[in-house]
């Protein structure tokens, strides 16, 4: 519960505390203020009661008929408040979302958060808890709050009326006489206490099945996305029969978790919904003494039923938020795995130590589970040289590119960068969404310059797109794998990086046009460092320097990393 607090602490400090906070603090109270109106009419509806129950019992005609306008008026007002209390709720639900994402995208962002979690599989599905868990959580928490404090205050105003209907009774039991004070609220107080009760207890084990409940549906949409992006692939595979197993077991996920969750809420059901209805008799069963002898009129009774439902509607506010405190509680327990994870993530140590060349000490890289891969490597990248690595498959040469490239956080030893702007060019390269100019200048923003672009593109081979700049295609699906890799070195000549490591980024060409692809880096960046890892012997010629894997490093492939 603590930590769940201090999630929530950490989860609103940026929005509630920072520099901008007054004006939700503003629209929180307009909310209040408009949710106090509410209670006060409700005071107001309370005591129109009695005097429109009495006027009936009196068949006093003309006073019923000004009751009745009385009761338009405060209807009318009532309506007006009620969508207006909504109404800015929604605004402070989309304003704190809003600065809620926008903390968390960051975050998760920031110091390549996104991708040390995608390796490790610490959090399932960031997507949904950045989209679903942030507007969950923000949601039922202001909503809760609101009505938690509207409901105290109705709670309050009630209790005051009830306990003044209730008077003094005396009863006899066992002999001894008693006297109580305000009965009633005691028989709503007693009566609302054992049904919160009984409710915890059966709905306690809904709390994990909601958890579960989330988690089933974010498996199951992220199945359906992975089909949706490998569509060709499958195809061409005939895979459909394979996927179809895949997705109805993800799917039998959500139906089991369904099933136990309709059970726990058919036993809740069972007593709630029977609770619900007693509950509009039970008051007008306490008050027969009092009606009995005279105490209280028609319209009193009237007015202690009403009562009596405020005070019992507002101390049974827990049974009704007792769902969406459950699923609120299951998101924030997300939220915290989500933030804890990318707390972890980012404090992997300091990647970016840089001197004048890109230089190994005593390196071991491994994979995250840390098994050791390529270990005790040195040696040096002087700067402006071309070098080519090679090695077995699976010896660790694109693990040790993404280490030297600074992505990489799992190895031991040292080793320094070369100063400067440095790319990795993998063997798919990433084309992104947005016309051919987003996807030509990506990460950089789009360059408004087409002759230049097109210059680019002419120089790569890809002259025949020139026409398409603004084109938006799903250019993912649209270039073939040798023009996506063209397009990577198009993109790199735009970056001008001073290091360019190569991961097989020109297998899909053939042996011409990849030498081309290199003179180009030669003619147009004749500073940058040069390392490529590729198994085309027929561009050895480009590369000054030879580094075969199998005999600098030693590699220990069944050994675990300490730390
Ligand atoms: N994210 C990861 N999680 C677990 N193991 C990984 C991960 N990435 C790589 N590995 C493992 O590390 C080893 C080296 O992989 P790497 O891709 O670096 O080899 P490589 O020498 O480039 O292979 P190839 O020449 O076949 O491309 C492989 O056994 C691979 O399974």
């Amino acid at each position: 519960m603590k930590k769940k607090l201090a999630t929530v602490w950490q989860l609103s400090q940026a929005f509630w505390g920072g520099k901008q906070s007054w004006s939700a603090w503003l629209i929180l109270a307009v909310i209040l203020s408009l949710g106090g109106s509410i209670v006060w009419l409700n005071v107001l509806i309370n005591d129109w009661s009695k005097s429109f129950y009495d006027a009936l019992g009196e068949f006093d005609g003309s006073k019923v008929y000004s009751l009745v306008k009385e009761y338009c008026v405060f209807i009318l007002i009532y309506i007006g408040v009620f969508v207006y209390q909504d109404w800015f709720t929604r605004l402070l639900i989309i304003r704190w979302r809003k600065s809620l994402t926008a903390q968390l995208v960051d975050s998760w962002l920031a110091k390549q958060a996104y991708y040390h979690m995608s390796l490790t599989g610490k959090v399932d599905n960031p997507d949904q808890r950045i989209a679903e868990d942030i507007n969950f959580f923000v949601d039922k928490t202001i909503s809760l709050l609101v009505s938690f404090l509207i409901t105290s205050a109705q709670l309050f105003s009630f209790v005051w009326i009830l306990w003044k209907l209730s008077g003094v009774q005396t009863f006899t039991l066992f002999g001894q006489e008693w006297v109580i004070k305000g009965y009633l609220v005691w028989v709503a107080l007693l009566y609302t206490l054992v049904g919160s009760l009984v409710t915890h207890l059966i709905g306690k084990k809904l709390h994990g099945l909601n958890y579960q409940k989330q988690r089933a549906e974010a498996d199951f949409r992220a199945a359906l996305l992975r089909k949706h992006d490998n569509a060709e692939q499958i195809a061409l595979y005939q895979g459909e029969s394979w996927e179809k197993q895949h997705l109805n077991r993800a799917f039998g996920a959500i139906v089991q978790n369904w099933r136990a969750l309709m059970n726990g809420e058919r036993n809740l059901g069972f007593f709630t919904t029977g609770y619900t209805r007693i509950s509009l008799i039970v008051p007008v069963f306490a008050a027969l003494p009092l009606f009995m002898a005279k105490t209280i009129t028609l319209g009193g009774l009237m007015q202690v039923r009403s009562a009596f439902g405020q005070v019992h509607g507002a101390l049974s506010w827990f049974i009704r938020v007792y769902k969406a405190l459950v699923e609120l509680s299951a998101s924030i327990s997300r939220l915290e795995q989500f933030s804890q994870a990318i707390a972890e993530c980012q404090n992997n140590r300091d990647l970016s130590v840089s001197g004048e060349m890109t230089q190994v000490d005593k390196l071991t890289v491994a994979t995250p589970q840390g098994k050791a891969l390529l270990s005790d490597m040195q040696f040096g990248f002087p700067a402006g040289s071309w070098s080519k690595l090679s090695g077995r498959s699976g010896i660790g040469k694109s693990t040790l590119l993404r280490t030297l490239s600074g992505v990489w956080p799992w190895f031991e030893g040292h080793w320094q960068s070369q100063q400067g702007k440095s790319l990795l060019l993998p063997q798919r390269a990433y084309i992104g969404q947005g016309t051919l100019r987003d996807v030509l200048c990506y990460p950089q923003p789009a360059d408004p310059d087409s002759e230049k672009l097109v210059r680019y593109l002419s120089k790569t081979g890809l002259g025949e797109w020139s026409g398409a700049l603004d084109k938006r295609l799903n250019w993912e699906q649209v270039l073939s794998g040798g023009q996506k890799q063209r397009l990577a070195f198009a993109r790199a000549l735009l970056l001008k990086p001073d290091i360019l490591w190569l991961d097989e980024a020109t297998s899909n060409l053939d042996a011409q046009s990849a030498r081309e692809m290199l003179q180009l880096l030669k003619t147009w960046l004749p500073d940058c460092t040069v390392v490529a890892v590729t198994h085309q012997t027929e561009i050895d010629e480009h590369f000054g320097q030879h580094l075969n894997l199998d005999s600098v490093a030693g590699v220990s492939r069944a050994e675990k990393m300490s730390g």
